[in-house]
Parts: structure tokens; C-alpha cells; sequence
């Protein structure tokens, strides 16, 4: 995916430093997502928010995001992708979480990306194409 990967690369860097508010835009669009986190559970999101914890929860999830794409269009390093995504599925099948669930996280996040980078055709192509492949790992993994 090499001509693909500057594409992933040049929008995300648009938006990775948005922890805390892609986090947000994910949990509002999907409190169902939220709901399957102890820590959240039950809570206000504009409330949590504000807090450290969240922040941190939400750094989790967009540096591993960063470390993905980092990964990306480098063919040497494909396999550690594949292990990375493993790992992450494996650790959320332990709690539960299912594919549904992911589908949706999905959706919010491409949402967030589309409407917070400058995006064309190739840059949508280039998120389908590899999005997929991370995908179809992941979703082999959870039920
Ligand atoms: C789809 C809904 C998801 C749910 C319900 C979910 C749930 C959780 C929960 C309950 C934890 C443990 C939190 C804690 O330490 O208290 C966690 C950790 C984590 N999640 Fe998710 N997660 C979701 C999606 C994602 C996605 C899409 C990614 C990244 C692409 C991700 C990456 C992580 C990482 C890196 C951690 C910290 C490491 C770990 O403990 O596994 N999560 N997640």
C-alpha cells in the first residue's frame, strides 16, 4: 500500500493530536460504546470529558491508532501490524466487546476524519482500501 499510505499519513496528522474530542464524538454518537466501560459507564459525557482519565483512555486509543499508521506503506513492517491488530482484538474480545461494536466505533471515527481534514477521493480510497484489510483481522478475531 505504499501509494496509498501518504494519504492516511497526511490526513491523520491532521487530526491526531484530537484525542480527548474524537473520543467524545465517538461515546456521543454511540453511548453504547461508553456504556462498556467501567470507568464511563452510566456517567455525563460532558462531565467525563473534562476529566484526566478520560484524556487518558483517549490517548490510548489515538496513539495506538498513530503507531498503526505509522506502520503503514512500509511492507517490511506489515507483519507487526498484523500482530498489533491481534493483540488489540484479542484484548477486547476478553472484555466483551463485539464486531458490532467496532463497526460502529467505525463509523463515528471516519465521520470525525472526513469532517475534520481536508478530504478527496484518494484520501477516502486510500482509508477504504487499508481499512479494510485492518478490518477483516480484527473482525476475524471478535464475535
Ligand atoms: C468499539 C468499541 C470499544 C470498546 C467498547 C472498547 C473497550 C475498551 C476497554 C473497556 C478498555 C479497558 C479500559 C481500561 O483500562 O479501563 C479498552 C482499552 C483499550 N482500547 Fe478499546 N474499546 C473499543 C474500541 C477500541 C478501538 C477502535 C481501539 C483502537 C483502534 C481501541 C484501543 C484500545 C487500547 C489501545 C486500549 C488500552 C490497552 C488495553 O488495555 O487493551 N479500542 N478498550
Amino acid at each position: 500500500h505504499c501509494d496509498k499510505a501518504p494519504f492516511i499519513k497526511a490526513s491523520w496528522n491532521q487530526v491526531k493530536h484530537n484525542e480527548v474530542d474524537i473520543l467524545y464524538t465517538v461515546f456521543k454518537a454511540y453511548p453504547e460504546i461508553q456504556d462498556r466501560f467501567p470507568k464511563f459507564a452510566g456517567k455525563d459525557l460532558e462531565a467525563i470529558k473534562e476529566t484526566a482519565e478520560f484524556a487518558v483512555h483517549s490517548t490510548r486509543i489515538v496513539s495506538f491508532m498513530s503507531e498503526i499508521v505509522s506502520l503503514v506503506g512500509n511492507p517490511a513492517v506489515q507483519s507487526s501490524i498484523d500482530l498489533l491488530l491481534v493483540k488489540m482484538a484479542n484484548d477486547h474480545k476478553a472484555r466483551g466487546v463485539t464486531k458490532e461494536l467496532f463497526e460502529k466505533f467505525n463509523i463515528a471515527f471516519m465521520g470525525y476524519l472526513k469532517s475534520h481534514t481536508t478530504w478527496d477521493e484518494k484520501t477516502e480510497n486510500a482509508w477504504k482500501v487499508v481499512g479494510d484489510e485492518h478490518h477483516a483481522i480484527v473482525y476475524s478475531i471478535l464475535e
